[in-house]
């Protein structure tokens, strides 16, 4: 839980953060005043008034607030996996100053109602801010559009709208909902999982390894098919499209052949999805359940690939928290997902930077910069710029992390990563000029 005052930076006064690599743009100081970025670079230090504190990074690499397009919260409704108050906890340590919170809770977020509520909910938590991301249909149903013009105008300003769990299917529905969002500049965020070809008992990639298991198979195409079909649609309604967890190279292939034509479509990819394979499944083990289906190592290559070349725009964690009751059963009738907002960071660093596929601006850019530009926000992702909110995450880019699943803020255990060991971490998490987290320990608006 969270600590005692003295062990948290104050950030009233002035802060003069000194020596990071600014997002990997070289060494920098960052003058922080009045929950805003003051000053960058070498001069920083001469525009720091007399009382300024001194917070020493050097050798750290300084990020503008990490932005997660896609988190599980599960209030309301299942507030013995997560609450607003503990998913909040979980990003801050995870080194994210925002995120955007799934509608597939109970109810659906679907009214303007519920999206202020969960706002509310965040703003009250004070460690991230949590932007409600609304549903697409009422109840998830897929039939009926929910109200997506007066959730845009409510106060919570949902630009981002996702039946996520389940696939928008049918074409008209999308259609219609493609077209209702252009008018306040909203983005639809498909789960794209043909239901006909990947049902819900489907959870293991269809291949050897699944009908070895007798496991029932989700094959790639389930995914394909949709993503080619949404691009199509987004196309002809002029409208925008993101593609939530891509799983599969043919993915990135339809992916890669929009963007060649111009169709506005962005897309995202899990932590999981860029460093666990199928096989993890030989054990049965339902940590690794997941939707879409953790697959071969050909395409994890082709992921990490796409994300490095920009044909996957971001990183998003579908932190995904179940408790034990739904997740320890047999593989086929335990639930889907996984937890990943406080480990994200650190298997993006091991797998993308440490191995040289990406700099820290790449990560700047996929972690913070494009999800919170792909998600409307104001507020967040404007990089260490002069005049920004101090969103800042510092992360140690050498440190050695064992993933522990028993220190996680979430309340729940489901944690693919326990006992991994992976290279980088978070350090420390600053939400406009006020610290959230450091080395663990969380602060929220109440500390
Ligand atoms: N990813 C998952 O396996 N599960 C998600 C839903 C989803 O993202 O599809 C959940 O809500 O648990
Ligand atoms: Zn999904
Ligand atoms: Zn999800």
């Amino acid at each position: 839980m969270s600590a005692s005052h003295e062990d948290r930076p104050t950030t009233t006064a002035p802060l003069l953060i000194t020596g990071a690599d600014l997002a990997g743009t070289g060494a920098g100081d960052l003058l922080v005043v009045d929950g805003r970025i003051a000053a960058v670079g070498a001069d920083a230090a001469d525009e720091a008034p007399s009382g300024a504190q001194r917070y020493h990074a050097e050798g750290l690499v300084a990020l503008p607030g990490l932005v997660d397009l896609h988190t599980h919260l599960r209030e309301p409704g299942r507030e013995d996996a997560e609450t607003i108050e503990t998913g909040s906890q979980a990003a801050a340590a995870g080194g994210y100053t925002a995120v955007l919170a799934m509608a597939n809770t109970t109810p659906v977020t679907d009214t303007a109602e519920a999206a202020e509520r969960i706002w509310d909910l965040g703003q009250r938590a004070g460690y991230v801010d949590v932007h409600p991301v609304g549903a697409v249909t009422k109840a998830l149903a897929g039939e009926e559009l929910a109200e997506l013009g007066l959730m845009a105008r409510s106060r919570a300003r949902v630009r981002v709208f996702s039946d996520d769990g389940r696939c928008v299917h049918d074409a008209r529905v999308m259609r219609r909902a493609l077209e209702y969002i252009t008018s306040f500049g909203g983005v639809i965020s498909q789960h794209s999982q043909d239901p006909t070809l990947a049902g819900a008992t489907a959870c293991c990639h269809e291949g050897e390894l699944s009908g070895r298991l007798g496991l029932p198979g989700w094959p790639g195409v389930a995914e394909e098919s949709i993503v080619a079909r949404d691009v199509m649609l987004a196309r002809h309604t002029r409208s925008r499209v993101h593609v939530a967890h891509v799983s599969t190279a043919g993915s990135v292939e339809v992916l890669r052949w929009a963007k060649s034509q111009g169709i506005d479509v962005t897309a995202e990819v899990t932590p999981h999805h860029l460093l666990l394979t199928t096989d993890l499944l030989s054990t049965y083990d339902p940590v690794f359940k997941v939707n879409p289906p953790l697959r071969p190592q050909e395409d994890v290559e082709a992921l990490r690939e796409a994300l490095a070349d920009g044909t996957i725009d971001i990183v998003a964690t579908d932190h995904a928290p179940h408790v034990r009751q739904d997740k320890e059963h047999a593989f086929i009738d335990a639930a889907f997902g996984m937890l990943g907002l406080e480990t994200a960071l650190s298997v993006v660093s091991t797998v993308m930077v440490t191995e040289g596929r990406m700099t820290w601006a790449d990560v700047a850019r996929t972690m913070s910069t494009d999800p919170a530009r792909i998600a409307g926000l104001t507020d967040q992702g404007q990089g260490l710029t002069v005049g920004a909110p101090a969103n800042i995450t510092l992360v140690d880019p050498t440190r050695a992390v064992v993933v522990d699943a028993a220190h996680s803020k979430s309340l729940s255990r489901n944690n693919p990563w326990h006992g991994r060991e992976l290279t980088g971490g978070v350090h420390l998490t600053m939400l406009r000029g006020r610290v959230t987290a450091r080395e663990g320990l969380v602060w929220g608006a109440g500390a």
